[in-house]
């Protein structure tokens, strides 16, 4: 049997295949896809000290328009390769093959090309201060860069979530040592082969393949020369890594998990909210941190709402990613569907109505060695339930019946999480009131998942620390500085 291909490591300008190997499976069928090399903790401090030392080299002498124009470089590289970029992202998530090429590949070129031209048109304050003997104070704000960033990205948009990071950081000037997730390093190791097509001076990108506890995440986040963190992933990891930085007190973003909701009041456009809650609790089969895991009804809509919804999860595809007409691919992983079931079993014992779903179906083909799950809807559990209160990230949601703004807002509220809400309802009036008052990062109203890459991201209590996306990156990537001259 022919070797399976390699994915390398990307240090300082170099490919290298040295260092213990790990198995990337197809979350459709269970095959072997490719291999990655693991870094080891030398390695890691090797592309870290190569970024550090990128600082000082040409890169650190590339005015912002010349680093806006080798990012648009490094788009028009992924642009040039972008059916190979889908055909790895399709490979290592099993996503239908039109997901990734409206959602992930555009917004990879986007996340490149919007930081690049917000980096350009960047114009930073400045004031005087007249003094009480005539004289003059003229304040101006200098913007560096941090230095050396750590970004770890996750694997449920793993090409988007990598360069939304990217984008940024490297438009503001620092240099970046990238740890995608064990689960995706394919897309991540096509991009290595663009920077470096593009001309990135080496030890500006640098690229290590590897798990977190105890592998090449961990030996990351507790480099020293590292500037920063910019996570996304699990609550828990980030309070890890959390720890991880402390001593060192570095820069951290964090974009974390989330338990998201979805308020329908009566006056909704029905078909628009039922169809909006579908794409918001089944999209990329529920593994987008945004996805929502808890609907609310208004009472004398909540019957009629549920036998609507129940009948577009079944009339949701499953199947393989370039099948005609897919809605949906697998979960990720075998593992990370073992999770979904424990809550599928675990909802059952806390006593829920599954309306629909809640097992893993039978192709008879392939797919059944692969992740797939069904789409699933519950209903009639208590706030309280672990299934109403963790987060599962798959494709799932509970819908519950609600009386009036107080109570629904109170129980959305009611989370551990803080990250987005989606308001379907016709008065507008009251969605922007209650906006203001739902405790998350981001609100959606008769929508979801929609973006403009200028706007705050990001979510408050356990869902992340920081916001991301227009000003908000370049302000975390800059080390910004107050120059006070006396005139
Ligand atoms: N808020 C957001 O924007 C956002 C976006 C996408 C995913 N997420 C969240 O990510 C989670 C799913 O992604 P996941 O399973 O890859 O998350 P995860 O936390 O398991 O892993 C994320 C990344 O962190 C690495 N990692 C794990 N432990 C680490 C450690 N101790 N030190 C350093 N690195 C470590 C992993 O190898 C991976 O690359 C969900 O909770 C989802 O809500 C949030
Ligand atoms: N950060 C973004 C999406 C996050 C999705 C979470 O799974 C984005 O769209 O910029």
């Amino acid at each position: 049997m022919s070797r399976p291909a390699l994915l390398p490591l990307y240090i300082n300008g170099r490919f290298e295949e040295e260092g213990q190997r790990f198995d990337n499976i197809s979350p459709v069928d269970g095959r072997l896809l490719n291999q990655a090399v693991e870094a080891d903790a030398a390695q890691v401090a090797r592309a870290v000290q190569a970024a550090s030392d990128a600082l000082q080299g040409p890169w650190g002498r590339y005015s912002v328009p010349e680093r806006a124009a080798l990012l648009h470089k490094v788009a028009d590289g992924i642009q040039a390769r972008f059916d190979d970029f889908v055909a790895a992202e399709v490979a290592d998530t099993g996503r239908p093959l039109h997901l990734a090429r409206t959602l992930d590949l555009p917004r990879a070129i986007a996340n490149f090309r919007t930081f690049a031209d917000l980096a350009v048109a960047q114009v930073d304050d400045c004031c005087e201060t007249p003094q009480a003997d005539g004289g003059l104070l003229f304040n101006y704000t200098v913007r560096k860069p941090l230095g050396v960033v750590a970004v770890i990205a996750p694997w449920n948009l793993p090409l988007l979530l990598l360069t939304w990071k990217l984008g940024p950081a490297l438009a503001m000037g620092n240099t970046v040592v990238c740890k995608p997730s064990e689960e995706t390093p394919s897309s991540a190791a096509l991009l290595a082969e663009v920077m470096y097509n593009a001309g990135v001076p080496a030890g500006v990108f640098n690229l290590v393949h590897g798990f977190g506890p105890g592998s090449a995440g961990e030996f990351l986040t507790r480099a020293p020369q590292i500037s920063a963190v910019s996570f996304t992933g699990e609550s828990r990891t980030g309070s890890a890594i959390m720890k991880a930085v402390a001593d060192g007190v570095k820069d951290i973003s964090f974009e974390l998990g989330g338990k998201n909701a979805a308020v329908v009041f009566a006056d909704a456009d029905f078909d628009a909210a039922v169809a909006g809650v579908a794409r918001s609790s089944f999209f990329n089969t529920g593994q987008v941190c945004l996805c929502t895991e808890r609907v609310y009804v208004e009472r004398p809509i909540f019957d009629r709402f549920v036998a609507a919804l129940k009948a577009r999860a079944e009339g949701l595809k499953l199947g393989y990613p370039d099948e005609d007409g897919v809605d949906l691919g697998p979960l990720v992983s075998r593992q990370h569907r073992e999770k979904v079931l424990s809550y599928f079993a675990l909802a059952r014992e806390e006593g829920a109505v599954v309306i629909t779903g809640g097992e893993t179906p039978q192709f008879g083909d392939a797919r059944d060695q692969g992740a797939y799950v069904r789409p699933t809807i519950w209903t009639g559990l208590p706030d309280h339930a672990r299934c109403v209160r963790e987060e599962i990230f798959g494709p799932v949601c509970h819908i519950a019946p609600f009386d009036d703004e107080e109570e629904v807002l109170r129980r959305v509220n009611d989370s551990p999480y803080g990250l987005a809400c989606a308001l379907w309802t016709q008065r507008l009036d009251r969605a922007h009131r209650l906006a203001r008052r739902v405790q998350v990062g981001i609100v959606w109203v008769n929508a979801w998942y929609a973006r403009d890459l200028r706007t705050p991201f990001g979510g408050s209590k356990l869902s992340g620390l920081g916001r991301e996306g227009g000003r908000h990156s370049l302000d975390f990537y800059s080390e910004i500085s107050n120059v006070c001259v006396k005139l």
